[in-house]
């Protein structure tokens, strides 16, 4: 046993340690995607991991769901406790996927076979799973009218669609949620609706990791428990959320939140930077930095 892993203790839920995911795309190029990502979502709460297009969310998410890319370059830790045990997703075997772990997909609409009932894919889902539950009670759960189920993708709303596919993600009574921009298509009634389903799962006891580049919804609905900005493949704040978005530590955080039409649209100072070739160091202070944790926050601050 090495001195990491004595370090990951996973009580509950889902912790993600020091995750740095490279992706070679060229003999030249690499996509740096994440960079020493931290990150704890016990059981119970939902983890809001926030940042602007492209700077690597979806890829956290796609390594907690072991769905990398095959020639990605993976080091750290994606601890997930299953059964008694913690198990680290990334080496451990692949049996728990969608049992313990499930995915609410960014596109609901293209999640599901469009030739098919909704029903006869939570069908499918449920028979997959070995599900106790059965697709009405399951409908019922997330507020999808029974007769919903009957109908193909298309001919419901994208808030329907969405839920149907949070139906199918609860199939298997997950221990973690990962939610890759639930949202995205959706109005803001809708919105709302998923982002209370998303909390009435964590009340039950799953662990949620909600990313979203939409910290409007954040100020406007209060259901995050912690919130993680990322900047260019590296967590740069992290705390809880009612605190991080009251009184942002980071600059770039603070630039965010300034950006967001309810606090003034303010232009970000600055442009992501593509995750091709990033320098070694944080991108944002173009110098070596640390994360700085201060009770029960953490920034990024430059090194001395
Ligand atoms: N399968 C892949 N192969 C190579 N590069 C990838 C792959 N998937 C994502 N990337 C790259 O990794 C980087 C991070 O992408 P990612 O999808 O995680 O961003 P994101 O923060 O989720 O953005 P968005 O908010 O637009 O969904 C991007 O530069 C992207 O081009
Ligand atoms: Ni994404």
């Amino acid at each position: 046993m090495t001195l990491t892993d004595v370090a990951v203790q996973v009580e509950s839920g889902l912790v993600v340690q020091d995750l740095t995911v490279r992706i070679p795309l060229s003999q030249n190029t690499t996509v740096h995607a994440t960079t020493g990502v931290s990150l704890d979502v016990p059981s119970g709460s939902i983890t809001v991991l926030a940042g602007e297009s492209g700077c690597g969310k979806s890829i956290v998410a796609s390594a907690v769901m072991r769905m990398l890319p095959r020639n990605a370059v993976v080091t750290g830790k994606v601890m997930v406790r299953i059964g008694g045990e913690a198990v680290n997703v990334l080496t451990g075997a692949s049996a728990h996927r969608g049992r313990h772990t499930a995915l609410v997909p960014q596109s609901s609409s293209t999640h599901f076979t469009p030739v098919r009932t909704i029903r006869s894919q939570l069908d499918e889902t449920i028979a997959a799973l070995q599900s106790p539950h059965c697709t009405e009670d399951l409908a019922q759960r997330v507020g999808l009218p029974t007769e919903s189920l009957d109908s193909y993708p298309h001919e419901l709303s994208g808030g329907l669609v969405q839920r149907a596919a949070i139906a199918a993600a609860l199939a298997g009574d997950p221990a973690v949620i990962v939610a890759d921009e639930p949202t995205a298509s959706l109005d803001r009634r809708r919105t709302d609706q998923v982002l209370d389903l998303l909390r009435e799962c964590a009340d039950a006891g799953a662990a949620v990791l909600l990313i979203t580049h939409d910290l409007g919804a954040l100020l406007r609905k209060d259901v995050a428990d912690t919130l993680a900005i990322m900047y260019a493949s590296r967590i740069v704040e992290t705390g809880p959320a009612r605190d991080v978005l009251v009184d942002p530590w980071h600059e770039y955080t603070g630039g965010l939140l300034a950006a967001l039409p309810q606090r003034g649209l303010k232009p970000l100072p600055r442009m992501t930077p593509a995750l091709t070739d990033l320098p070694d160091v944080c991108a944002y202070a173009g110098a070596p930095t640390t994360l700085v944790t201060r009770g029960n926050r953490t920034v990024r601050e430059r090194s001395i």
